[in-house]
């Protein structure tokens, strides 16, 4: 009986509500292949309550990246029922990021030009222009944000290092309240005490607002204590998903770069052990062929 009660909330977690939706995140069932490849994604399923701050994990190429992407609504991928964020459809309701409350933060800021390819964006704007120019926010959160990120209102974009136009990048994404935050590595080039002080905000955000946040990244200084779930991908494949406290390494392991190093180390050892292991799959290939829905990224130009 006590059993059972612990359980309960994991099921509930689980399940989602009435509709069978979870209002965080929920992937199920889902074939993803970049143009002419074969698949990353096969029959990908994925849960993330509300609430949580979950860590995506995985070597070079795993997956984290195009799985933010999906999630971000960037590819078409499937029908309305497999990528679902707040009881939505992640590519088709695009209300969910025009509203704000689906954000995702990533890459840096550049512009697809052509067959150049990803350009950085040049020109000369001050920090002020940028922040100021996003309509409809909160004056007490924006002016938070630049006290947090230690923004200089003055600073002209193209004279910046990359740490300071990336926090006037990340200020503009967070200005909007956001309900589901996806970040792609965009830590990496702050300094540690606005990293620390950025985590310690998002925490606060996940608390007080019941935000959920998926954040990728190779840096896991300080993570053990801030993040509440992880899932680790290995080749587009979810080998682990579960809360960090069920992580039965962490109890017997220093820290969490050992414990995440230990895996990658496995998959390297596995691939070399065995040479074919990264020979695609004959049902990769065969799966995609039979799948109504691919991804098109054409249709990601209108987004
Ligand atoms: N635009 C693209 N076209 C074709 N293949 C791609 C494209 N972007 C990524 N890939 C391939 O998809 C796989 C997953 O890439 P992805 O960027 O999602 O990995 P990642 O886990 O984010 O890697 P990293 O840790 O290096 O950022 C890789 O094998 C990569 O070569």
């Amino acid at each position: 009986m006590a059993e059972e009660a612990a359980q309960k909330p994991r099921d509930e977690e689980l399940q989602g509500d009435e509709n069978g939706y979870c209002s965080g995140i929920r992937v199920q069932g889902m074939l993803f292949a970049y143009d002419g490849q074969v698949p990353l994604f096969v029959d990908f399923n994925l849960r993330i309550s509300p609430g949580s701050r979950c860590l995506l994990v995985g070597a070079n190429g795993s997956g984290k990246t195009t799985l933010l992407k999906i999630l971000a609504g960037k590819h078409m991928v499937g029908g309305r029922d497999v990528v679902r964020v707040l009881n939505c459809s992640a590519f088709h309701d695009t209300q969910l990021v025009c509203s704000g409350d689906l954000a995702y933060l990533g890459g840096s800021w550049s512009k697809s030009v052509g067959s150049a390819g990803e350009i950085p964006l040049q020109g000369d704007f001050s920090a002020e222009h940028m922040i100021f120019g996003v309509e409809g926010t909160d004056p007490d959160r924006r002016d938070r944000l630049i006290e947090l990120l230690d923004i200089d209102l003055q600073w002209r974009m193209h004279k910046v290092s990359d740490g300071q136009r990336r926090r006037v990048q990340i200020c503009m994404g967070l200005l909007h309240p956001f309900k589901v935050l996806l970040l792609d590595e965009v830590t990496v080039d702050l300094d540690v005490v606005t990293r620390l002080d950025l985590l310690d905000f998002f925490r606060e955000e996940c608390e007080q607002r019941g935000a959920t946040i998926v954040y990728a990244t190779h840096i896991f200084d300080g993570l053990e204590t801030w993040a509440t779930h992880l899932a680790h991908i290995q080749d587009g494949e979810l080998k682990r998903g579960e809360k960090l406290s069920d992580v039965g390494e962490l109890k017997c392991s220093t820290n969490l770069l050992s414990v995440v190093e230990s895996w990658l180390r496995s998959e390297t050892k596995r691939e070399k052990k065995n040479p074919f292991y990264q020979t695609p799959p004959v049902q990769k290939t065969a799966a995609l062929a039979s799948f109504p829905f691919v991804s098109s990224r054409h249709m990601a130009y209108y987004r």
